[in-house]
C-alpha cells in the first residue's frame, strides 16, 4: 500500500494573538505542530507548556511539540503529560536520548528525535530503535519562512529504507521550507509527515493549502 502522506502545519507561522482560531482554521490538518524554543538551543523565543497546554484544550488536531531546547530531559515528559501525541526532542541537545524516549512514552506520547541540518543521522542511528518519529529539518531551526535545505535529503532516504526494510518503526517527518516547490522531492524521498508553516498560514485559505500539499505529495509518491 502506497504511504499516506501527512500534513503538519507550523503555529510558528500563525497569528500569535489568535492562536485558537488559529488551530480551527487547520482542522483538516494531521497534526498540528507546536515549536518551543528557548533562546538558548535555538536564537528565538516561542512558547511553552502553559500555552502548550492551552492549545491542547482547543485545538482539534493533535499536537506535535518540537523542543528546541535546552535539556530536554526536564522538558519533555511534562508535554507527553500535558497530551501532546508527539514529543520531539533534539539529538544535539540530549545526554540521555534513550532515557527521555522512555520518559516520554510513559507519559503516553510518541518519541520524535530531531536532527539539524548538519547533523548526520550515522551518529545516532544506534538510538532510533527507541523512537517513534524522526524529524529531519531541512533548514537550520529557530525561524520560519527559510528556505529549504535539499541536503537532508539523503537522510531521509536513509531512514526511508530502514524503515521499509523493517529495521526499524519509525514516522520519517521533515520540517523547513515545505511548499509546492519542495513538498515533491520530500515525498520521493520518503517522507511521511511534511510540517509547513508559511505554506499553510501564510495562504488565503489553510485548509485548501493542506489539501493542496497532501495531494501533491500523494501524486510524488504513487509516481
Ligand atoms: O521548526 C521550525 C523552525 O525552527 C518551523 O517549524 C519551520 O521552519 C516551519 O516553517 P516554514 O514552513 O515556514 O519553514
Amino acid at each position: 500500500m502506497p504511504r499516506e502522506p501527512k500534513i503538519a502545519p507550523s503555529l510558528l507561522s500563525a497569528d500569535f494573538a489568535r492562536l485558537a482560531d488559529e488551530t480551527a482554521r487547520v482542522a483538516s490538518a494531521d497534526w498540528l505542530h507546536f515549536d518551543v524554543m528557548d533562546a538558548h538551543f535555538v536564537p528565538n523565543l516561542t512558547f511553552g507548556l502553559p500555552v502548550m497546554k492551552a492549545v491542547q484544550a482547543v485545538s482539534p488536531v493533535p499536537l506535535d511539540c518540537h523542543l528546541m531546547i535546552e535539556d530536554p530531559e526536564r522538558w519533555a515528559p511534562e508535554y507527553a503529560e500535558a497530551g501532546a501525541r508527539n514529543v520531539t526532542v533534539h539529538a544535539e541537545a540530549c545526554t540521555d536520548p534513550r532515557g527521555v524516549a522512555r520518559d516520554i512514552r510513559a507519559a503516553g506520547a510518541l518519541a520524535g528525535l530531531a536532527l539539524k541540518p548538519g547533523t548526520p543521522l550515522e551518529d545516532h542511528l544506534d538510538v532510533l530503535v527507541d523512537f517513534d518519529t524522526l524529524l529531519v529539518m531541512s533548514v537550520e531551526p529557530g525561524f520560519g519562512g527559510q528556505s529549504f535545505i535539499s541536503d537532508v535529503l539523503t537522510k531521509v532516504r536513509t531512514a526511508r529504507r530502514l524503515v521499509d526494510a523493517g529495521d526499524l518503526t519509525l514516522i520519517v517527518e521533515i520540517d523547513g521550507g515545505i511548499n509546492a516547490d519542495t513538498i515533491e522531492q520530500a515525498a520521493e524521498a520518503g517522507v511521511d509527515m511534511f510540517v509547513a508553516g508559511s505554506a499553510v498560514y501564510g495562504a488565503d485559505d489553510p485548509d485548501k493549502a493542506i489539501a493542496a500539499l497532501r495531494e501533491q505529495a500523494a501524486a510524488a509518491i504513487r509516481g
